[in-house]
């Protein structure tokens, strides 16, 4: 064979299918296939990020999250002024004045707040001076009208005054350069008062998430109309829900309610898309045939359905759902359940999203009053009623049972009592650890 006749073999070029995009790998689960609450809840807050920080009027930015520190440009107050009307005098040149002894001053005129001037005030004389006016240069006390006689061309004074009294000393409040507000601090009403006063008119903060809420369930009819048969019932879910995320904060959209009906689901959540950065729903995420859900969400995004070791809110879905990969997270549909889920995996979502901490409820100790029952296996949330005491100590009812549809105990609880997995009964007398929902954090 002529030896430069022989072809070289064209290296086989492998090029690689690309690979279809996927959620991260799922948390563990146990021998039943479920998953913890608190994997769940992590596995959801990887994959959602804090919305960009962008600048906002600092009325607007009321409840959110501070992205920069706030260094002061001014000093508070920016001048020496008065607390108080009167006189402006040398203190000195009130020394022994007394009710049967005043001492009378020539008035040089009068500084009104807002005026300035930077002509000294001459030993002996007063001059009138409103509250928060500026102090001329030389006095060094202010005589309060109520110790004078009120004298327009003469004062007589009624009190001798001490050295600085009713003066307000440039920058005792705030120095030029202090720090104000701590990026990550959640901005209230006071911030806001105290932004103003240093003269600062707009923040950086993270926005409000926008999430929408829709129910899912053909049985379900909108509040204020009539029921057509016995099976149905109101809508509850997307109202309370949507209540509970703007509470935290988030800018709410309520889309109402959706049938158990595949293309109307997808059409509905394809149409929310464009303004939500999280999307909730609720039902249609168990075992049953009209679970609808479940069944057509993966033909919009990734998705991932699964079950949760805890009571209520067994049946948990999330997804990243569309091109731009909007985060959705699919509730049960029983109305505790739903809440609950609210508590354990929305809520530390939303305040992931907007920046705020901390993320979850603070988990106290409350002493129960009877014995609670739970159901191993499993994290038991009970619906609680906490009191406290005046010595500070709290205790503990269970409101209701167990029921996933107890809306009225529900709406009773001011807390929800945790037993864990390994918990089967806590007796009487005994502390449980209890998520506070009314308290502000
Ligand atoms: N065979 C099984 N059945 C069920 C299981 C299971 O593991 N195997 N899990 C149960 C658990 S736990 C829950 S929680 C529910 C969750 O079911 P879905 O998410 O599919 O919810 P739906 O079936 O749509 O509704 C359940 C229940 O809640 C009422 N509902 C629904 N939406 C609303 C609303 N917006 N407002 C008020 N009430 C609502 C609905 O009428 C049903 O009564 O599945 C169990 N089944
Ligand atoms: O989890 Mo279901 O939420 O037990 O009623």
């Amino acid at each position: 064979m002529p030896l430069f006749g022989r072809k070289k073999k064209e290296p086989e070029v492998v090029v690689a299918e690309p690979e279809a995009p996927q959620l991260p790998p799922p948390p563990p689960t146990d021998e039943r296939g479920w998953r913890s609450m608190e994997d769940h809840r992590d596995y959801l807050l990887d994959q959602v990020h804090q919305l960009p920080a962008f600048g906002q009027q600092i009325l607007d930015a009321l409840d959110l999250s501070i992205c920069e520190d706030i260094e002061s440009d001014v000093d508070l107050p920016g001048f020496d002024n008065s607390a108080m009307d009167g006189y402006a005098v040398h203190f000195g040149d009130t020394l022994g004045a007394a009710e049967d002894a005043p001492v009378t001053l020539a008035v040089m005129g009068e500084i009104a707040a807002g005026d300035w001037s930077d002509e000294p005030l001459p030993p002996g004389t007063a001059i009138k001076i409103m509250t928060g006016a500026p102090i001329p240069p030389g006095a060094d006390a202010v005589v309060p009208y109520e110790a004078t006689d009120r004298g327009t061309e003469d004062v007589r004074v009624f009190a001798g005054a001490r050295e600085g009294q009713h003066i307000r000393r440039r920058g005792e409040d705030v120095s030029a350069g202090d720090v104000m507000m701590r990026s990550g601090a959640r901005v209230g009403a006071r911030d806001v008062g105290l932004l103003a006063a240093i003269g600062v008119d707009k923040v950086m903060v993270r926005p409000r998430p926008r999430v929408v809420v829709l129910a899912t369930g053909s049985e379900l009819v909108e509040p204020g109309l009539a029921l057509s048969n016995p099976a149905q019932l109101y809508d509850s879910n997307s109202y309370l829900l949507a209540a509970a995320a703007r509470a935290e904060g988030a800018q709410v959209f309520r889309v109402g309610l959706v049938g158990d009906d595949a293309e109307a689901i997808k059409q509905a959540i394809s149409d929310q898309l464009v303004r939500a950065d999280l999307i909730i729903t609720t039902g249609g995420v168990s075992q049953g045939d009209y679970d609808v859900v479940k069944a057509v969400m993966p033909e919009l995004g990734l998705t991932d359905f699964c079950e949760v070791a805890m009571q209520p809110g067994k049946p948990q879905g999330f997804g990243l759902i569309g091109e731009d990969r909007v985060p959705m997270i699919m509730l049960p549909g029983n109305p505790v359940s739903a809440y609950i889920s609210f508590e354990a995996f929305v809520r530390p979502v939303i305040r992931k999203m907007m920046g705020v901490e901390p993320l979850f409820r603070p988990q106290v100790r409350a002493i129960a009053t009877h014995l609670l029952r739970s159901v191993p296996g499993k994290k038991q949330f009970a619906r609680g009623l906490v009191t406290t005491d005046p010595a500070g100590r709290r205790s503990v009812t269970a409101v209701g049972g167990h029921g996933s549809h107890l809306v009225s105990s529900m709406a009773r609880a001011n807390a929800l009592i945790v037993m864990d997995p390994d918990v089967d009964h806590v007796p009487a007398g005994s502390h449980v650890p209890v998520w506070m929902l009314d308290e502000v954090s």
